[in-house]
This record gives structure tokens, C-alpha cells and sequence, in this order.
């Protein structure tokens, strides 16, 4: 494995800390030889971890309107060639395109998503609901965090999020990005069974305050808070078991559909076989908790991976 891959690998399996057994990895808007960079080594860091499953292509073709950290020098026109080069220097890995339907979409864009099974995604996008409705959207990338927000006449991403009836929804349950009374107003408008939780987590992520860098930019993280030298917030610090943990403080949902927000969901969406759900002849990824809801042991196919 080159060091890349080897970086990569060893961040997906410390993940398993936080209660994390499988892993959509997501690139940063940038240039297009660094995206097809990243799809190659990914590729080849998923051939040594079954624990990568697939990639999330986070641009780069959204709004320059929505940037949020997203290094807007970067963004790109929808180019159906591009995206199929990294599709094939991915070895089929990409799941999910984030993108912005407003300067993007064609017929011609959607088929090759649909026949590469692809699921577009609705972020960082000045989207109307009524273009969103037209296109039938079916995934909106972190829910309030860099899109067009929720207007009485004229509803947006959130609106179309809250309204739809089949899109699944990514939240960021850290309190910072998204307040818990928002968080609140998302869980009684759309539910448990659109909900996905989400961390949105950069490299920083269980490391002392200071210095990092997202998308190759500089990053100030402090007291939880990620933020680029302009002031957005980029990415998160967030740990998945407490997205798990926060969401019921937020919104006093029960465990079972913490669950299904944060692994039932994601499975089903993806058509991730075996995971998901406790059954003879699945993958035996699960997590061990205490009474307090503190992650005490985390499997991933069968084999114990962490242990308090
Ligand atoms: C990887 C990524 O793009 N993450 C976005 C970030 O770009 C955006 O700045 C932030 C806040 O968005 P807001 O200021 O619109 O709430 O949310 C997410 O962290």
C-alpha cells in the first residue's frame, strides 16, 4: 500500500472509536487531477478494507453562491466526461454526487447517474423547490448547512427536504452546526425514517485544538468548531456515537429510531447487502453500549475492533 492508502485505511478503522464500521469517504471540491487522484487511491485503499464502501463526490460542481468551505476557485461546470473519468479511476466506488441542480442538471446527466447507479444529491445549492420537485431529488446533503434555506414563498432546499415524501436527509448533529431547536424542527417535520445522521468530520476529529487543513486549506479548529480564515464552517469535529447520542437529547426520539437514523437508513438507501440490521447471514457489524449510551465495544464483520 502506498502511504496514502495506508493513511486512509488506518482513519477508517480508528473511526471504528466512535462506533463507525463502514465508510462512504467524501472529496472536497478541487481540481480535477487532485479529484482523480483521490479516486485512485481510494479505490486502492478499499481493495485492502472491506470497511470502504463506496465515495461521496462532494462537488465540484455546486454554486458559487453556497461555497460553505468548499474552495470556490474550484468549483466546476457539470462535466458529464469528468465525472465519468473519476467514475472509472474509482472503480464504480462513487454512490452519491453532491451537487447543485440549478447549474448542473441535464436529461443526459441524470441517465448516466441512474445507469451508474449514482444517487444525486441536492448541497451546496441555491436550488428552488419547484426545480428540486421537477427533478425528483432524493438526497439533500447536510440539511441547512450551505443551501438555499427555508422562505415563505419560496421554500428552497429545506422546504423541499421537510416536504418531499421519499428524499433522505443528512443532518450534522453536533449543536454547532445546526442549532437543537433546528434540529428539533427537522426530526418533527421529516422523521426518523428520512433522517440521516452525519458527521461531516475533517481531520482534526479527536485531536488537540489548533491548525488543520480541509481541501487544502487552512483550517482553525477550537472549542469544537472548525473554521476557514473567511469564517465558514468547515467541517466538523463531531463524533458519530455523539451524533447517535445527541440526536435523542434533542429531540427525545427513542434508541430504536436513533438507530435507524444512523445505520438502518443508510443501508437500506444504499443497498448496502448484509448491513443494517441483525439477521443470520448479515455482516455481524454492531455496536456494544452501556447503560449510560457510552460506545463500549464496536464489531465489524464478526471481529472486535475496539474495546473501552
Ligand atoms: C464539507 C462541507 O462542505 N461542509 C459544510 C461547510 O462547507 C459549511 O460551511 C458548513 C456550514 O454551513 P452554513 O454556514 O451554511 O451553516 O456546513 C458543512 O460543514
Amino acid at each position: 500500500m502506498s502511504p496514502d492508502e495506508h493513511a486512509i485505511s488506518e482513519s477508517v478503522d480508528q473511526m471504528a472509536q466512535e462506533g463507525i464500521t463502514s465508510v462512504f469517504l467524501t472529496t472536497m471540491t478541487q481540481r480535477p487531477n487532485l479529484i482523480s487522484k483521490s479516486m485512485d487511491t481510494i479505490k486502492m485503499a478499499a481493495e485492502n478494507n472491506p470497511r470502504i464502501l463506496g465515495i461521496h463526490l462532494e462537488g465540484p460542481f455546486i454554486s458559487s453562491k453556497y461555497p460553505g468551505a468548499q474552495p470556490i476557485d474550484y468549483i466546476q461546470e457539470m462535466d458529464i466526461k469528468k465525472l465519468a473519468t473519476w467514475y472509472k479511476l474509482s472503480g464504480g466506488m462513487i454512490k452519491i454526487l453532491t451537487y447543485a441542480p440549478e447549474v448542473g442538471w441535464s436529461p443526459h446527466f441524470d441517465d448516466y447517474c441512474q445507469v451508474h447507479q449514482i444517487k444525486t444529491a441536492v448541497g451546496h445549492s441555491d436550488a428552488t423547490y419547484q426545480l428540486l420537485k421537477n427533478i425528483d431529488i432524493q438526497h439533500v446533503t447536510h440539511l441547512f448547512n450551505a443551501q438555499k434555506g427555508f422562505h415563505h414563498r419560496e421554500v428552497g432546499v429545506v422546504g423541499y427536504a421537510m416536504l418531499s415524501k421519499i428524499a433522505k436527509v443528512e443532518l450534522i448533529c453536533d449543536g454547532i452546526h445546526v442549532s437543537p431547536e433546528a434540529i428539533q424542527i427537522a426530526y418533527q417535520a421529516i422523521g426518523p425514517d428520512r433522517l440521516e445522521l452525519i458527521t461531516d468530520s475533517m481531520e482534526a476529529k479527536g485531536r488537540p485544538d489548533g491548525m488543520y487543513y480541509l481541501g487544502g486549506q487552512p483550517v482553525d479548529v477550537h472549542a469544537g468548531r472548525a473554521m476557514t480564515a473567511d469564517g465558514h464552517l468547515a467541517g466538523s469535529v463531531l463524533k458519530f456515537v455523539d451524533a447517535f447520542k445527541n440526536i435523542m437529547a434533542f429531540t427525545n426520539c427513542s434508541i430504536a429510531e436513533a438507530v435507524k437514523m444512523t445505520s438502518t437508513n443508510q443501508a437500506a438507501e444504499f443497498h448496502l447487502n448484509g448491513k443494517g440490521f441483525l439477521e443470520n447471514g448479515y455482516d455481524a457489524d454492531l455496536n456494544l453500549f452501556d447503560k449510560h449510551l457510552d460506545l463500549m465495544a464496536t464489531y465489524s464483520y464478526g471481529k472486535l475492533l475496539n474495546k473501552d
